[in-house]
């Protein structure tokens, strides 16, 4: 794990000739971030560069942003903390490989800090955002660029294949071309979005997460035996590799919330590395089952799928106790298992 101290955001004070006296000093916890990171494309640097030709995504800039067109109070129901440091934001990119050309569906835009650092990189940017004065406000941002397309829409209502799959094919100039998904997301659909992209390895080649620090922690590298091992980390290792990168402080957001964020990269599968299971819903349907009574031993929580004799025995045939639990199967270990049964 590598603690982003050196993505703080310090930056130093401002000299006499730049500080405005007027403009509200940062709290202690949020300086702005260190100047000049972003070289953007010509499509965003006036939306990118503030009046002093530093970045635009420091507290300041956010807070005029969010106060223009009226007040946008950050709403906690829409996960709305955002980032405040450009460093932060290039590093999602740089974790994500996003090049000149890449097609990336950005998850909740916000004010536009991470679509800034994506557009700057070359990307083509879909972005999805639920709550309307968000879309309205980065369409503003960064005006009419053949570069992104805003879809004022919930995620987790969001139809990848009609709405997003035209876009790519239309990028790509109709050759085979995979997208990869970068967002620093509203914590409360972390979850759902994680069920709902790693299994489209079909359209997908990578997606970079920023969610709670806990969260990133636990779907990269929660150990079998933990409390922490649930049904989610089957699912993340057996659709995709994932990678636990670095770790943000909360004070690089605003507001600042109560826990920090964590970066995490998934490199998603395609179908044929899909461990083989005779059918993947039988599969997920076991592997719930089994967590449903967590300190159970198998031979008794998987008893409505085929006899505790029959769990027994596949147990014994993949080298297993047959007492094992849930939390002692790695994912290959319940593929194994799931392939030995006789009715599943
Ligand atoms: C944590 S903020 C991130 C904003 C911006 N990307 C940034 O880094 O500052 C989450 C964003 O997701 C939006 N959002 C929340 N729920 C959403 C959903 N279900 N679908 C799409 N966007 C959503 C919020 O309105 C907000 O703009």
């Amino acid at each position: 794990m590598v603690a982003l101290t050196s993505l703080s955001p310090h930056s130093p004070r401002p000299s006499p000739s730049t500080a405005n006296p007027r403009r509200r000093p940062p709290p202690p916890h949020v300086t702005a971030p260190p100047r000049g990171h972003i070289r953007p494309t010509a499509a965003v640097a006036s939306a990118t560069t503030n009046s002093d030709g530093g970045t635009a995504d420091d507290y300041h800039s956010t807070i005029r942003s969010l106060n223009s067109h009226g007040r946008h109070v950050p709403r906690k129901s829409l996960g709305q903390n955002y980032m405040l440091n450009t460093r932060v934001n290039e590093e999602l990119v740089a974790a994500a490989g996003v090049e000149e050309g890449d097609v990336v569906l950005e998850i909740g835009p916000g004010t536009g800090s991470l679509t800034a650092a994506l557009l700057a990189a070359g990307a083509t940017v879909v972005a999805v955002e639920k709550d309307k004065n968000m879309a309205a406000l980065v369409k503003d941002r960064f005006g009419s660029t053949h570069q992104l397309k805003i879809i004022e829409e919930d995620i987790t209502k969001f139809h990848v294949h009609s709405h997003f799959l035209p876009i790519l094919e239309e990028k790509s100039h109709h050759k085979k071309k995979y997208a990869k998904v970068v967002s620093n997301l509203p914590f409360n659909v972390s979850t759902e979005v994680v069920k709902q992209i790693l299994p489209m390895g079909d359209v997908f080649s990578v997606m970079v997460l920023m969610l709670q620090d806990e969260t990133a922690l636990r779907l990269a590298n929660a150990a079998i035996q933990t409390p922490e091992y649930r049904p989610i980390n089957v699912f993340v290792n057996f659709y995709s590799e994932p990678e636990y990168k670095f770790k943000v402080e909360r004070a690089n957001f605003f507001p600042q919330p109560k826990v920090d964020g964590g970066v995490i990269r998934f490199k998603l599968k395609k179908a044929g590395e899909y461990p083989h299971v005779s059918s993947n819903k039988s599969f997920f349907a076991m592997v719930n089952s089994a967590f449903n009574g967590k300190r159970k031993m198998l031979r008794k929580s998987l008893q409505h799928i085929c006899s505790s004799a029959d769990i027994e025995a596949a147990l014994t045939n993949i080298g297993l106790p047959a007492t094992a639990r849930p939390s002692d199967l790695v994912m290959d270990d319940f593929v194994r298992l799931h392939n030995h049964l006789p009715k599943v």
